[in-house]
């Protein structure tokens, strides 16, 4: 039916009205999980110049043959370089990472020969350019080490040091303010009442944009009062929010407060029936550059709107770029049923059979409102709208959940 919007309509439509937020400063040790905001380019070259990879001796090849003696004419070891050079029939005693001195053109190990007082002699040939790391074998001055829009692993951090950066230009994080709504909701650890339940959802959501690189504020529970689900929206646009999440209320329910509420404090939103399980009802819309979604309340719908929607706005608003969540090639390990007209995202149980291919396999309770099994779940297998049945071994397509998923 096409009252159902396809998932990558939602999410061009979510994607559109964003783009990459300002940069700013951020020192080395901070700047893990942040997105590069420019190119990163070496301050330096590096090695700086031509070095020893091995313990041993600087020696001219022509000289080191098999049997023939050098003799010992000085040392260099790391940061402290052999200011003379090697002549005919000499040796310069030089250890790993020291700047091989002017004349040398190879390394004879120290297991290859023998060491008497000032004389060496070789018991293996060394071979020209053999052990030694030239200059700028890593990277040279003024190279793009790193692309724009890179999230800066722990490996990334090293490199930029090694290039003599001690800060680098990053993408601020993406303030995203998160408000729970219901009567029902009470947070962990509360006293809960007859008719209430514990509020878990703003505790995906916030690891979910945490570990995006972005900023979570979370707004906490508003109960269904229109004046208390405003105020709280009200904040979050005070806070400077570039992202408003809300949850539940997104569907058609008599208590569903959240859309005028919004509305009220000047957010343009529309209602989606989107052709997703879970997840169909969910509310988008602007106000000024801030993005609003209105998640639907079942836990489970919350997290998958959020790998599907939050997640690609987070990375548009960090890199200035679309992104959608890759779906993975594998085989289905159980029967399944042929789909109706929405998408389904369920909960599955990965392993890879002895030739390494994906085996997935759907967990057989996949109601939205059940996170044991969400959090069991390795994968999330994706059926198609109007999927036909299917047989185990058949192809499939699935979503990884790695960590901090
Ligand atoms: N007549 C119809 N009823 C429903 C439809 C529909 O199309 N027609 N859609 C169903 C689907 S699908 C979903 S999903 C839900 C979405 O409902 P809401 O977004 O309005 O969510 P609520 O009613 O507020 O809550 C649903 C459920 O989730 C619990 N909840 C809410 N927030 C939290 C939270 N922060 N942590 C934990 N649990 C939460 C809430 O207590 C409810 O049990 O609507 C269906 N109904
Ligand atoms: O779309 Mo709802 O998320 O199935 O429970």
């Amino acid at each position: 039916m096409s009252d159902l919007l396809p998932v990558p309509e939602a999410r061009a439509r979510i994607l559109a009205g964003l783009s990459r937020l300002p940069s700013e400063r951020a020192p080395l040790p901070e700047a893990l999980g942040r997105a590069l905001a420019s190119p990163l380019t070496a301050m330096r070259t590096q090695p700086p110049w031509d070095c020893s990879a091995m313990d041993g001796y600087a020696v001219r090849a022509e000289d080191a043959r098999a049997g023939a003696t050098l003799s010992v004419v000085g040392e260099a070891a790391a940061g402290r370089s052999h200011a003379g050079g090697v002549g005919p029939g000499e040796a310069v005693r030089i250890f790993t990472g020291a700047p091989v001195p002017e004349g040398a053109d190879a390394i004879l190990l120290q297991e290859d020969a023998d060491r008497d007082g000032d004389v060496v002699s070789v018991r293996e040939a060394a071979t020209s350019g053999r052990h030694i790391r030239r200059a700028g074998l890593d990277f040279a001055a003024g190279e793009a080490l790193l692309p724009a829009g890179r999230k800066l692993g722990a490996r990334d951090l090293a490199l930029a040091a090694a290039a003599s950066h001690p800060a680098l230009d990053v993408v601020r994080r993406p303030r995203v303010a998160i408000l729970a709504t219901g009567d029902e909701l009470v947070a962990p650890g509360g006293e809960i009442g007859p008719d209430q339940i514990v509020a878990s959802n703003s505790y995906a959501i916030s690891a979910i944009v945490a570990g995006e690189g972005g900023a979570p504020i979370d707004l906490g529970i508003a109960p269904d009062r229109p004046s208390a689900i405003r105020a709280a929206v009200a904040r979050a646009f005070s806070e400077g929010a570039d992202v408003v999440v809300t949850l539940g209320g997104a569907s058609v329910g008599d208590h569903d407060l959240v859309k005028p509420a919004l509305e009220a404090e000047g957010v343009s939103l529309a209602f989606w029936k989107i052709a997703m399980r879970p997840g169909k009802p969910m509310m988008a819309g602007r106000r000024g550059q801030t993005l609003v979604l209105g998640l639907p309340g079942n836990p489970v719908s919350s997290i998958v709107c959020s790998l599907l929607f939050l997640v690609p706005a987070l990375r548009k608003l960090l890199t200035g770029a679309d992104h959608a969540p890759e779906l993975l090639p594998g085989v289905l390990g159980r029967d399944m049923p042929e789909n109706d007209r929405r998408e389904d995202y369920m909960r599955a149980a990965f392993a890879r059979d002895s030739s390494g291919v994906a085996v997935v396999t759907a967990f057989p309770r996949q109601d939205s409102s059940m996170l044991r099994p969400m959090s069991d779940a390795e994968c999330l297998l994706v059926r198609p709208a109007h999927a036909s049945a299917a047989k185990a071994g058949d192809a499939c397509r699935y979503l990884a959940l790695p960590f901090p998923y």
